[in-house]
């Protein structure tokens, strides 16, 4: 039974502003998506995930992929709003099938079954949505290079981000630590220590609102303002630091500051923000964040040396992991 994994992925530093053309840095981490096909002659295709199975005859998978294609269309000519271009998430599932089909010219539909087995939490900047897409390109496509990997998983995401960059997806299918600008992606190499200590994953939260609904927001209220070039330099600055092996402290600080005047880091995030400062680390939002309610989806927290998030007010729902480095990106797994 063949099984794709990827990685989730954080965003280190540049997150909103690199759907403006800044850079950005983001790491794929050893959180996984792993999806096992069970292959079988039935004439549909079944998807289990949390204990919900949707099935979709495989005479319908190219009628929805042209309906969400056409939903996309009516998006971008502003008649209907990000979040209801899909209408369940399993169509971003079928979708992606359906495209590695399409591009890899096979006629046949794949059959059977597909479960789901992930510890990335979902819409909280971890992305679980690319993690999905490059697993299934990579179960059922053929892609004889990354960069076209990494393109196809930013098209199927369009229809979850809307316009979005394609940070996610290069940091899933490539793995390690890569620099996205604009259409570039770069791989980086992290200095041989890796981050160091002191770097945690802390998630607050599923945010009220999507992804693609606070890219949206953020893009009403901020597209041609002069602040991503503010984005620019500390994600410079960033770069940086990390790849000499120093700390990350100021322009991890600095980046936060700027998050939060783009609205996207809801209050009690602010407040543990300023616990964290005070005790001589810094924090941030990183993925999209929230631009209403009060949980953020994922942070990142750098603590000075002995520290732990348990020595921190966090609130009981929310939970923490060390931050590591996933090198690989999406894969076959061998049985
Ligand atoms: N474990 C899962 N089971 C089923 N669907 C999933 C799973 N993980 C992700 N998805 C799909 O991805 C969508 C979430 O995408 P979204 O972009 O909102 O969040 P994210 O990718 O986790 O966050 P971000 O893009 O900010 O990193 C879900 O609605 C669903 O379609
Ligand atoms: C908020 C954002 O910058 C990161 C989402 O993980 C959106 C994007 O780049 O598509």
């Amino acid at each position: 039974m063949p099984t794709a994994c990827a990685p989730g992925k954080i965003i280190l530093s540049g997150e909103h502003a690199v759907v403006y053309g800044a850079p950005a840095l983001a790491l794929a981490v050893d959180r996984h998506m792993r999806i096992h096909y069970r292959p079988d002659q039935l004439p549909r295709l079944s998807w289990h995930a949390q204990e919900r199975t949707h099935v979709l005859g495989l005479d319908k998978l190219a009628s929805l992929r042209r309906r969400l294609d056409s939903h996309f269309e009516r998006y971008l000519r502003g008649e209907l709003p990000i979040t209801r271009i899909l209408q369940k998430p399993a169509e971003l599932a079928f979708y992606a099938v359906d495209m590695a089909r399409v591009l890899s010219g096979l006629d046949i539909h794949p059959r059977g079954s597909l479960r789901i087995d992930s510890d990335i939490p979902i819409g909280a900047g971890m992305g679980s949505s690319a993690a999905l897409i490059a697993a299934l390109l990579k179960l059922f496509g053929h892609f004889d290079r990354l960069d076209e990997l990494i393109r196809q998983v930013r098209h199927c995401e369009r229809l979850q981000h809307g316009r979005g960059s394609i940070i996610d997806a290069a940091a899933v299918c490539s793995g390690g630590l890569v620099r996205v600008q604009g259409e570039r992606v770069e791989r980086l190499t992290l200095p041989a220590s890796g981050l160091g200590a002191g770097y945690f994953w802390l998630f607050t939260g599923t945010p009220a609102c999507s992804t693609g609904a606070c890219v949206d927001q953020v893009r009403r209220n901020f597209a041609g303002a002069a602040i991503w070039d503010e984005f620019a330099a500390t994600t410079a600055a960033l770069e940086a630091a990390l790849l000499a092996g120093d700390s990350l402290l100021e322009s991890v600080r600095h980046n936060h500051r700027l998050l939060t005047r783009i609205g996207v880091v809801p209050a009690p995030l602010q407040r543990l923000a300023e616990q964290v400062e005070q005790r001589g680390g810094a924090a941030k939002v990183c993925g999209a964040g929230a631009v209403s309610g009060d949980q953020g989806g994922l942070m990142l927290l750098l603590l000075p040396e002995g520290m732990t998030p348990a020595q921190l007010p966090l609130q009981p729902d929310w939970h923490w992991g060390v931050l590591k480095e996933d090198p690989q990106g999406v894969r076959i797994l061998e049985d």
